[in-house]
């Protein structure tokens, strides 16, 4: 076991208070879990402040504590240590803790509104193909290797990360792909995370409750690149207005990928159908059973990436064609009758307006489209009325219905999405607050040739209603309504 003062040894901007020097064997940021040999960091957060927990957490025999403000009163067999950022702090001490995973395998961070599960994912699945050994990080789950574990947040926090990097290390992983969010970023959850490259989707519209603005929001993401050292790559949409910015003080070396201009990476659509795309890139040609200009601009990250990985460009261009759609985004279900349900995890006014865009394009004109969609509780309130207004201008029908309330009122969020619609539009409206009645109503509407889009939860199999978790899978209610035409 390692002692306090080998884990401060390398915190800059340190002051150190105190005599003790436990050994210690976790490194705890909640007060409920600290014992004698955790080393604690007192963090503020969105809800409370952990440096009010200090005195709790002496109580419990811990006697080792990092936090940027000093308590008043410090037993004489502990050691406290004042550091600027608690938040950075904890990402270095856990790297530190589990021996730097990051610097023994070649990590690649993938950020943007939205594509970062589909591109970190594909490129997963792709260094698998190649038989490479690798981890994932990422919204719907955890991989190392092929073995699944559960995720609770996108990017989870520092210590949980580095455990999660320890373990792929250890089981041989020479690649490990994950998303950032902008919550991280802004938390400094990869902090202490050593990159071989990074990724930039896009930016759009969300998180706004928690960022308060678009500028801050881009900021947070911008910090991933700005941190970047010379030895890694940094990728960047440039068909997104804010891709060059991401470049800008930016010391890792640049490249680009575009569907609409010279690029390092340049793509086009040759043709687009239910059945999928014939893509090129750099000249070279490839089918895809993806959907969407989206997907298009996705896939051609995950080629840049794997081109700037050092991969045979062949071989990646083979693999590609054989990669199935990634749980939730895009996942068609076809009925008896001819109706096809597609469920997506479009929970952003843009990712609503691409899917919806590629569905467009694809259905007949005579046929309906029918979008079931809600909005989440406890997130930005701002994307709700825009939500409903780009579902409505590009569907037959709409239901608006909810996502996952969480504590607010399923129905004041529904009203909140109604605000969107123009007036003469609430023709097309139905509201219906129960997401499985919803959804049923849609399959009885549906004729032959129709599509029916239900949109915001993807891949989730729980529904979250005034704080309580059920049972909740839109693909299975689909199936079973489909089951029933
Ligand atoms: C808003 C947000 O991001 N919150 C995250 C944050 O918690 P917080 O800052 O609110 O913490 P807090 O409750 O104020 O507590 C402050 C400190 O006091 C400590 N504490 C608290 C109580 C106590 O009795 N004792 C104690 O020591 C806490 O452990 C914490 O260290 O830090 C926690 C630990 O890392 C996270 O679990 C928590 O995620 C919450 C649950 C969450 O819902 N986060 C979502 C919004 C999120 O992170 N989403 C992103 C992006 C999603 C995407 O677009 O894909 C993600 O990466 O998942
Ligand atoms: N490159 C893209 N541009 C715009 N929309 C996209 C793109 N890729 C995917 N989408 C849409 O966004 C939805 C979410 O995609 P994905 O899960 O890959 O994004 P994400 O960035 O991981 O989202 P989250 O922040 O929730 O983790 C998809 O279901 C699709 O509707
Ligand atoms: N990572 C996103 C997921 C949103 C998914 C949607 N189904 C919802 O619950 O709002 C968030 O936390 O904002
Ligand atoms: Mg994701």
């Amino acid at each position: 076991m390692k002692q306090f003062i080998d884990y401060i040894a390398f915190l800059e901007e340190k002051k150190v208070v105190g005599n003790g020097n436990p050994k210690l064997d976790a490194i705890v940021f909640d007060s409920r879990k600290v014992n004698a040999t955790s080393l604690f960091v007192a963090m503020k957060g969105t809800v409370t402040d952990g440096h009010k927990f200090i005195p709790a957490v002496f109580e419990s025999g811990c006697r080792a504590v990092v936090c940027q403000e000093l308590p008043e009163a410090i037993p004489d067999d502990a050691m406290v240590v004042q550091v600027r950022d608690s938040h950075e702090a904890l990402a270095k001490l856990a790297a530190f803790h589990f021996d730097f995973p990051s610097d023994k395998m070649k990590v690649v961070g993938v950020t943007g509104t939205n594509g970062k599960t589909t591109v970190a994912t594909l490129l997963y699945r792709l260094a698998l193909e190649l038989g490479y050994k690798v981890g994932l990080c990422s919204t719907v789950a955890n991989f190392i290797n092929d073995v699944k574990l559960d995720a609770s947040h996108t990017t989870p926090d520092a210590v949980t990360l580095q455990g999660l990097m320890r373990q792929m290390v250890d089981e041989g992983c020479e690649y490990c792909f994950m998303e950032v969010s902008s919550h991280a970023l802004d938390q400094k959850r990869v902090a202490g995370i050593n990159y071989r490259g990074g990724i930039y989707t896009n930016l759009t519209h969300d998180h706004l409750d928690y960022h308060k603005t678009f500028d801050a929001y881009l900021k947070a993401k911008k910090t991933f690149f700005d941190n970047m050292d010379k030895e890694a790559f940094a990728l960047v949409n440039c068909d997104d207005k804010n891709g060059m910015v991401m470049l800008q003080n930016c010391k890792a070396s640049h490249s680009t990928f575009s569907l609409r201009e010279m690029a390092d990476f340049r793509g086009r659509i040759i043709e687009s159908l239910f059945e999928g795309m014939q893509l090129e890139f750099n000249g070279k040609e490839m089918w895809t059973p993806f959907i969407g200009r989206f997907n298009a601009s996705n896939l051609l990250a995950v080629y840049g990436a794997a081109r700037l990985l050092g991969w045979d460009e062949q071989e990646v261009l083979r693999s590609l064609s054989s990669l199935k759609s990634v749980d939730g985004r895009f996942e068609t279900i076809r009925s008896k009758t001819g109706v096809t349900g597609v469920v997506d995890y479009a929970h952003t006014p843009d990712a609503l307006i691409n899917v919806l865009e590629a569905l467009n394009q694809i259905r007949k004109p005579e046929n309906e489209l029918i979008t079931v969609v809600g909005a989440g509780g406890d997130r930005d309130a701002t994307k709700r009325p825009i939500m409903a207004a780009e579902a409505v201008k590009s569907s037959s029908r709409v239901i608006l219905t909810s996502d996952n309330p969480r504590s607010e009122n399923p129905e004041t969020i529904i009203e909140q999405m109604m605000e969107g619609v123009l007036f003469s539009d609430r023709i097309k409206v139905i509201c219906i607050t129960n997401r499985k009645e919803a959804i049923k109503t849609a399959c009885t509407l549906a004729k032959k040739g129709d599509v029916i889009l239900v949109a915001g939860k993807g891949h989730e199999t729980y529904q979250e209603v005034k704080g309580v978790r059920s049972h909740f899978d839109d693909r299975e209610i689909i199936r079973e309504y489909f089951e029933q035409l």
